[in-house]
């Protein structure tokens, strides 16, 4: 299996990269694991409280879970992937069961951060997006998709998602193989990956 990890800012366009590689194989090649997926199961917490959760630091991650899943799609078997509500909070109960593909790529703003992931990956790909560019698509999307308003958008924005890039994500470019420029949408970029990908099949 050959593990590619995806990572890079909120809104850098890390799903949007995912999605021209899924277009490029065959359907039962490959397959995704979500970071966000892996958010931690809060049900004991209100609605109010899971709010309140700082998204963007590692330990809001059940790593533990995500690693253990990468190992079992290693050795061959199946896992059930969580599905993940951006809208409430927390983990719907219901899981997508994920085979082990041919290539599994792994996509997530802190998969850089835990050294268990990166020592899984063959190949990593950090997305390289400006701050302004990114917050823009994080209200245009936030508003559209994920049920937040302005304010709460960059109340998260300025006291959790700026301070923790910052600290956590931004420095995990460093353990990058890929740096993908995307303040433009970067067709060559993604064309060479898919071919590195090919390569690597053969
Ligand atoms: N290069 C780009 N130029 C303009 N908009 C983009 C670009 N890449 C992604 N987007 C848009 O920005 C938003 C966030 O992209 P997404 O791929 O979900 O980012 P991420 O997964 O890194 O948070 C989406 O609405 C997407 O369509
Ligand atoms: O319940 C949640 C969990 C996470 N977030 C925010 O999502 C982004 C990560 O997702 P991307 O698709 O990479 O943007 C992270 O910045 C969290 O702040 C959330 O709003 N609610």
């Amino acid at each position: 299996m050959l593990t590619i990890g995806i990572a890079g800012g909120t809104g850098s366009g890390k799903t949007t990269v995912v999605n021209h590689i899924l277009d490029e194989l065959q359907h039962d090649e490959v397959d995704v694991i979500y970071q966000d997926s892996y958010y931690k199961d809060t049900s004991h917490l209100t609605f109010e409280e899971r709010k309140n959760i700082n998204f963007d630091h590692p330990q809001s991650i059940d790593f533990e879970l995500l690693v253990e899943h990468l190992k079992i799609l290693k050795s061959g078997q199946t896992v059930e992937q969580p599905i993940y509500s951006f809208k409430t909070h927390n983990r719907t109960g219901q899981t997508k069961t994920t085979q082990p593909r041919k290539v599994m790529i792994v996509e997530g703003i802190l998969i850089l951060t835990n050294p268990a992931i990166r020592e899984m990956l063959d190949i990593k790909i950090y997305v390289q997006t400006d701050s302004d560019e990114r917050l823009i698509r994080r209200l245009k999307r936030d508003i559209n998709e994920r049920g937040r308003n302005l304010e709460e958008i960059l109340d998260r924005y300025q006291n959790t998602l700026k301070p923790m890039h910052i600290q956590f994500i931004e420095p995990t470019k460093e353990y990058a193989d890929i740096i993908i420029p995307n303040n433009k949408y970067n067709n060559v970029a993604v064309e060479i990956v898919q071919t590195i990908i090919k390569e690597r099949l053969i």
